[in-house]
């Protein structure tokens, strides 16, 4: 109970420049979220937000610092380890929603799970059962050009959260959205992380969703400070 699924300890990154040099973007920044958290990550632009999460993700390496996920610390880690803790225990959602254009929505949650090793039937009926839970069953057999941006959106948590990552990192998931419908899409959101168990991490810029959350984050300055 109350594990820590995602710890950063003393991130700092730099990013070398030409002119006007080199800009240090993170300073030491620290942050544990704990099993069913959902944390809002608040920033000015350009404070650093998508490095970040990019880190917490694998998908980038820190200076320095760590990081952990799941009881792992991948601090020196191969990229085939990096590569495997990240398909396994991260799930992404952006602002655009990146489905396979050619896939289907079911396709699209259940091709993940079949690259992990899991079985076609039964990754099909994960993906359902994903689908229903965000109320797009119904266009399960539809191409994301067929279906609406909230919709896309939703496939995309679905994807994001199939292969049932212990950490979801979301990078403004509704920021694409009409006001209207990213309250909705955030509702469903919020309910798949709430009956998943995991903890997630949201950047938005909007703060009537992050005071939806359970605790808000600011980075700025290149550290991590609870908001006021
Ligand atoms: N690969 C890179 N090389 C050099 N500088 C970079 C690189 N990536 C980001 N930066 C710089 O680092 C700073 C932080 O970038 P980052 O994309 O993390 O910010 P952000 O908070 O996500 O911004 P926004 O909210 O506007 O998308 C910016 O000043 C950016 O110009």
């Amino acid at each position: 109970m109350n594990d820590v699924t995602l710890r950063l300890k003393g991130l700092t990154k730099t990013y070398l420049q030409g002119t006007p040099g080199e800009v240090r973007v993170l300073r030491g920044a620290d942050l544990e979220l704990r099993a069913g958290e959902a944390v809002a990550l608040v920033a000015p632009s350009g404070a650093g937000k998508s490095t970040l999460l990019h880190i917490a993700g694998l998908l980038d390496t820190p200076d320095g610092g760590s990081v952990q996920i799941a009881g792992q610390d991948m601090t020196g880690k191969s990229d085939r380890a990096r590569t495997a803790v990240r398909r396994q225990d991260v799930g992404f959602v952006y602002q655009f929603h990146h489905l396979l254009p050619e896939f289907s929505a079911l396709e699209n949650v259940t091709l993940p799970q079949l690259a992990n090793g899991v079985a076609e039937r039964e990754a099909e009926a994960r993906a359902m059962e994903l689908l229903e839970r965000v109320g797009v069953a119904a266009r399960a057999a539809h191409r994301p050009a067929e279906l609406s941006g909230g919709e896309q959106q939703r496939v995309a948590f679905c994807r994001a959260l199939a292969n049932r990552p212990s950490v979801l990192l979301a990078d403004e998931p509704t920021g694409n959205l009409d006001p209207g419908t990213a309250d909705q899409v955030f509702d469903a959101l919020m309910d798949l992380v709430s009956s998943s168990g995991l903890s997630a991490l949201i950047a938005t810029h909007n703060l009537d969703l992050a005071a939806r959350m359970d605790r808000v984050v600011r980075l700025e300055g290149g550290v991590l400070r609870p908001a006021a």
